[in-house]
């Protein structure tokens, strides 16, 4: 296969200045050197983790306390705010590689590019041989939005931790820093809650087509937000309200609106169900978990739905989500929810996350007059639960169908009508999963159409280019199929 060029790296870097003269062939004794600082040392490790399997090299990992030793890779902190807080310096040259960065996320980030830098066959599980050679030159880098995510459905159908470890993989290979889960449907209920154990025993215990579903106790959860920690990803909760609730009140009658269990649902339409608005209770139940729930999440972002609840309108919906917002306030989390949300009064902080499919939406561009951001999810671009084309097997066609160019071809930063790019806080690509039942098939509709949007999150409008995005993309097909990866071999790309 072709050398891999600095200039390949997907996102697109900010600066590349490449440099021949400065290759450098890895080494069987090279080192892994980083600041004596706990998270710097943690990113080497999980460099070294990367790069151990394939080259079969021991690949040490140590701290610039200790005497300098042969050529390596040196992950340094540093000061020069220049970079921000995502951002990283990486320079190869033929005395070896360099990555420097204000915060251990940025070393996360260099370590990613430094892993494209290396030929495909770096993804290897087992011992590969190979010549680990490196582009000489330098790449300076940085993020254009600060949320760049993916969402998976979790309700609709259940998946295990070790599925939703993958998905971080997935997300941390192309800098995203977000991993929205949408625990809650009217299919079934995947989180548990101390205080209201009947929505998982009950609520969980079924989902789409009539299968088992399943659950996350707290220990699950917190496994899958440490393992996104340690890969720079922040998870953001959905306890959807006050629509698409029939799993909760199969489990609790007492929320129903006519107080009568419905029975469990396992089909795909929407818009039926919601907890009754006008209950105390309700709000009882809401602040037991949004509270239970915010407890367990380190990250800053509460999100509570709020889409497609047909039967809840006007005044009492607006009501029913003031009062919502102001319990996620309480437990100091930011709130996010669907665009739906938009006339409900403001509140600190509160992002929407915009899923319209025409590019204007008057009620938003209200509330974001008011002071809300925005987080981009177009239906028709962003909505990886869309066919690729009419024989995709799994997915949906309601926003259209998405192929790999629909993906990438828009602007996240003036996609709304009337939206300024300073109150887009990112992007994020949902996958709803009605039909999509296993790893493969997540992995299948995520790939190859999540780095475009990982693309739009990070890389500048400057270097915006089907293209060449196109032809960049083309040489990541070896990298998942070594790793394993299943992926859609879309024709719109020249796969090597
Ligand atoms: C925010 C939102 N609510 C609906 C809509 O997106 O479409 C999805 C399928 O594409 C569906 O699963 C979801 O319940």
């Amino acid at each position: 296969p072709a050398p891999v060029r600095l200039a390949d790296v997907v996102p697109a870097p900010q600066q590349v200045e490449p440099d021949a003269a400065e290759d450098w062939l890895l080494p069987p004794d090279a080192v892994i050197v980083a600041s004596a600082d706990p998270a710097a040392l943690t990113v080497a490790a999980h460099l070294a983790e990367l790069l151990r399997p394939a080259t079969g090299y021991p690949l040490p990992v140590t701290d610039t306390t200790r005497p300098a030793s042969a050529g390596g890779i040196a992950l340094a902190l540093t000061d020069d705010d220049s970079l921000g807080a995502e951002g990283y310096r990486l320079a190869v040259t033929r005395a070896g590689v360099t990555i420097t960065a204000v915060t251990a996320t940025g070393l996360f980030y260099g370590a990613q590019t430094l892993r494209q830098l290396l030929p495909p066959a770096i993804e290897s599980p087992v011992p590969i041989t190979e010549r680990w050679m490196l582009p000489g030159g330098t790449i300076t880098d940085a993020p254009r939005f600060p949320y760049r995510g993916a969402m998976l459905d979790v309700a609709r159908h259940f998946f295990a931790v070790e599925d939703v470890l993958r998905v971080v993989d997935h997300l941390a290979r192309y800098k995203l820093n977000h991993l929205h889960l949408h625990l809650t449907d009217d299919q079934g209920w995947r989180i548990a809650v101390d205080s209201w154990p009947k929505l998982t025993t009950v609520g969980g215990a079924t989902e789409v087509g009539g299968g088992p579903g399943g659950h996350y106790t707290k220990a699950d959860y917190l496994r899958i937000v440490s393992y996104a920690a340690a890969h720079h990803v922040t998870v953001v909760p959905e306890i959807d309200l006050p629509g698409h609730t029939n799993s909760a009140l199969v489990a609790y009658p007492e929320l129903a609106p006519d107080k009568v269990a419905p029975p469990p649902y396992t089909g795909t339409e929407v818009g039926f169900s919601y907890v009754d608005p006008t209950d105390e209770r309700t709000y009882d139940f809401i602040a037991d978990v949004l509270g239970e729930v915010a407890a367990l999440t380190p990250g800053p972002w509460l999100h509570i739905g709020g889409d497609e609840a047909f039967k809840v309108k006007g005044e009492v919906y607006t009501g029913f989500v003031e009062r919502t917002q102001r319990i996620v306030a309480d437990t100091g989390k930011i709130v996010v929810g669907w665009h739906q949300l938009a006339p409900a009064a403001h509140v600190d902080g509160r992002v929407l996350q915009w899923w319209g499919t025409n590019g204007a939406d008057p009620g938003t561009l209200e509330a974001v007059r008011r002071g809300a951001r925005l987080i981009l999810s177009p239906g028709n671009h962003a909505y990886l639960d869309m066919k690729y084309d009419p024989d995709t097997p799994v997915g949906h066609d309601w926003a259209g169908l998405i192929d790999v160019r629909r993906a990438y071809d828009w602007d996240p930063g003036s996609h709304v009508t009337g939206v300024p790019d300073a109150a887009v806080l990112g992007v994020e690509a949902p996958l709803w999963t009605e039909s999509v039942t296993s790893l493969a098939e997540i992995e299948f509709m995520l790939l190859p159409r999540l780095p475009a949007i990982a693309e739009l999150g990070w890389s500048s409008p400057a270097t915006h280019d089907w293209a060449g995005f196109r032809d960049r993309l083309a040489g990541h097909g070896p990298r998942w199929a070594t790793a394993g990866i299943t992926f859609h071999r879309a024709p719109e790309v020249p796969w090597p």
